[in-house]
């Protein structure tokens, strides 16, 4: 057999989080193709999440989008705030401190309220496909400005190349599978995702210490909603995945990897073969908050989040009900998707 490069990236309470080298998928022999579609499906499978090595989109391109997120994210609160995020339908826009809060699945919609009381620190803003009818992306003004003229070349660039790694890796999941590897090609072709910029504020270490017993977060515990999601992170650490056990696991940063998770559409999708695990972030690591500083440094991570084009029926994949029979009905992905973004916001 042809090695692939499979390593663990993270392995603690039972969450074994493998690191895939992409290259193999792209570029290998078709055995190696095969093997690393594989564990690309059984990463997803069994952690939900994996993280990619010597995957396509060049460290520049990556350093770019964080230099011109940060930039963005320095501008005057009131301009940020005039390019608010306005609707579930188009999911696009500002948000400051404490405006979205995370939303559960019905069976843990008790665990929300709880959630609520304590706002996550930090601020967003997401980013859609361009030119769709009526949602406007809200950018901030070009005319006179530079910086915002390069802001939204680098973020549209960046929204279609992330829209390839998409395609890419669902094919993997298809070949995985063992369907035609052009499979879900026509669920992914209309690039109906999400760019969001996040930013975490640098704040005082006594924030994470509420007198009131509360846990204070960065962002609080949730799965994402889509199909995929794929995840740039700074090298400050405090994203945390929820193992089988119930404990939640750092996801430490590997420089030049991308963390990708399933979300609860793929999940749905795969009628519950693929898992959509919890997630959040906590404060940086012990070891990580540079020495005995007042405040913990601000931490910046870039997430696109992947939906099956909006207009296509979404019901279990060939070969995850033949047995099991379907648990789901079949739902519109933007259908999915908008009902969702409606009990965040
Ligand atoms: O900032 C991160 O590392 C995670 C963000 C996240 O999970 C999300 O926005 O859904
Ligand atoms: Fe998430």
């Amino acid at each position: 057999m042809a090695d692939i490069h499979v390593s663990q990236a993270v392995a603690q309470d039972d969450l074994v989080i493998p690191l895939i080298d992409f290259s193999a998928f792209l570029s290998g022999t078709p055995a190696q193709k095969h093997q690393t579609a594989q564990a690309i499906l059984n990463g997803f499978q069994t952690a939900g999440f994996i993280y990619l090595s010597n995957h396509p989109i060049p460290a520049s391109t990556i350093s770019s989008v964080f230099a011109n997120s940060a930039k963005f994210f320095d501008r005057p609160q009131a301009q940020k705030d005039a390019l608010s995020w306005y609707s579930p339908e188009a999911n696009r826009g500002y948000s400051g401190y404490g405006r979205e809060k995370v939303s559960l699945p019905d069976e843990d919609k008790g665990e929300v309220e709880k959630l609520r009381a304590v706002p996550d620190l930090k601020e967003s803003l997401e980013i859609g496909r361009e030119g769709e009818e009526g949602m406007p992306n809200m950018w901030p003004p070009v005319d006179g400005d530079d910086d915002a003229k390069t802001f939204k070349e680098v973020m549209l660039g960046f929204h279609d190349t992330c829209k390839d790694l998409h395609m890419q890796l669902m094919r993997a999941i298809a070949l995985g599978m063992g369907i035609d590897e052009s499979w879900f090609d026509g669920f992914t072709d209309g690039g109906d995702n999400t760019l969001r910029l996040l930013h975490y504020p640098g704040v005082s270490k006594k924030v994470f210490q509420r007198a009131d017993g509360q846990l204070q977060v960065r962002a609080g515990e949730h799965s994402d909603y889509g199909s995929l999601t794929l995840l740039f992170q700074d090298e400050r650490g405090g994203l945390q995945v929820r193992s089988p056990k119930g404990t939640f696991v750092n996801a430490t940063p590997i420089p030049g990897t991308i963390v990708i998770n399933a979300g609860d559409l793929l999940a749905r999708w795969s009628n519950d073969t693929i898992k959509s695990t919890k997630h959040r972030v906590v404060e940086p690591p012990p070891k990580a908050d540079s020495s005995d500083a007042e405040t913990y440094p601000p931490r910046y991570s870039v997430a696109y989040f992947c939906n099956p084009n909006f207009e296509r029926v979404i019901e279990a994949l060939p070969g995850t009900y033949e047995e099991s029979g379907k648990k789901y009905e079949g739902i519109r992905s933007g259908e999915y998707l908008v009902k969702r973004l409606t009990a965040t916001y």
